[in-house]
């Protein structure tokens, strides 16, 4: 449903690399995750995809068409929520969604069915305007908006960034219930968290792809053990486990160290820790997370 071939985007006159060599598939039906934090080049990749932007190099189809040749067909048969609120902030809950029912030249009652679930939850405040909304009632306002047409492909760059915890859970459950619809969609996020609900993710970093895969294989493919540490005294702890010569990688997450060990395996950190003064130093060998494959990827 999308493939991208080798696209590469520089910016500022071929100054700034955004995305290099960047190529991937999404399948049909597919609820597809972009993975990676600000500037990794998740919104340059939307916007080439979504025709609003040229790339340098390479080629992409969306739909079975291509973004350069076929641009049109693809405006009308994608959705795209792009990470700002993009609205009419002046006009109301209801006037916004007429009126990209308009420009798509379809109607709110044809495809009220689609909408139906996200619009109700809204439908109380249609006569409020979009600019006096709460995050998570623009981001359904939005959600709508992008669908209204009934696009094959829905494009959702960061559509939780910025939202409340109750209100991403809700999202996602929105998202299932569309890819049950049959819509293919590729959404991008910085939360780490996110990675595990959707079918498969790509990781990305500084405009280059480090893995795609479904999140349970990414997890599984960390080579090693993984292990949490935590002490009272957090600085001091990051200090020495760092220091310590079997350590290999020491990253904080909240409250506790995440360490791996040269030897794969854990050995003499906890005595060491102990000589050091972190008489109260505990470690025990955890499940890694989507965020410690990326940080292990990173490495390498
Ligand atoms: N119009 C532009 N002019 C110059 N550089 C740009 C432009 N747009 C993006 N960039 C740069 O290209 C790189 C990729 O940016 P992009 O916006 O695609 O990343 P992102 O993953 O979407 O991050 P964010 O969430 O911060 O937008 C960054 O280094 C960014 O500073």
């Amino acid at each position: 449903m999308i493939t991208l071939d080798n696209i590469t985007k520089t910016y500022n006159k071929g100054t700034v690399l955004a995305v290099k060599d960047i190529s991937f598939e999404v399948k049909p039906g597919e609820l597809f995750g972009l993975i990676g934090p600000d500037g990794a080049g998740k919104t340059t990749l939307f916007r080439i995809l979504t025709t609003l932007l040229l790339a340098d190099k390479g080629r992409a189809m969306v739909n079975g068409f291509d973004v350069v040749k076929d641009y049109t067909k693809i405006r009308n048969s994608v959705g795209y929520m792009p990470g700002r609120f993009s609205l009419y902030q002046d006009l109301t809950i209801e006037e916004n969604l007429h009126f990209f029912a308009t420009v798509f030249g379809t109607t709110i009652k044809e495809n009220y069915a689609l909408i139906k679930d996200i619009y109700q939850q809204i439908e109380p405040f249609k006569d409020r305007r979009a600019g006096k909304l709460s995050g998570g009632m623009k981001q359904k306002l939005a959600l709508c908006c992008a669908l209204i047409h009934k696009p094959a492909v829905l494009f959702l760059d960061e559509p939780t960034t910025g939202v409340d915890v109750v209100s991403r859970k809700e999202f996602w459950e929105m998202l299932a219930r569309l890819k049950a619809e049959g819509i293919t969609i590729l959404v991008s996020t910085p939360y780490m968290d996110e990675a595990k609900l959707c079918d498969r993710i790509a990781l990305i970093q500084k405009g280059t792809i480090l893995s795609v895969d479904n999140p349970a294989d990414i997890v599984q493919s960390f080579p090693g053990d993984l292990y949490a540490v935590q002490a009272a005294n957090t600085h001091l702890l990051l200090r020495e486990a760092r220091a310590y010569e079997g350590t290999e990688t020491c990253f904080a997450f909240g409250d506790a160290l995440h360490v791996t060990f040269r030897s794969g395996v854990a050995d003499g950190l906890l005595a060491h820790l102990k000589t050091r003064g972190l008489d109260d130093a505990t470690m025990e060998k955890i499940t890694p997370g989507i965020e410690d494959c990326f940080i292990h990827l990173l490495k390498n």
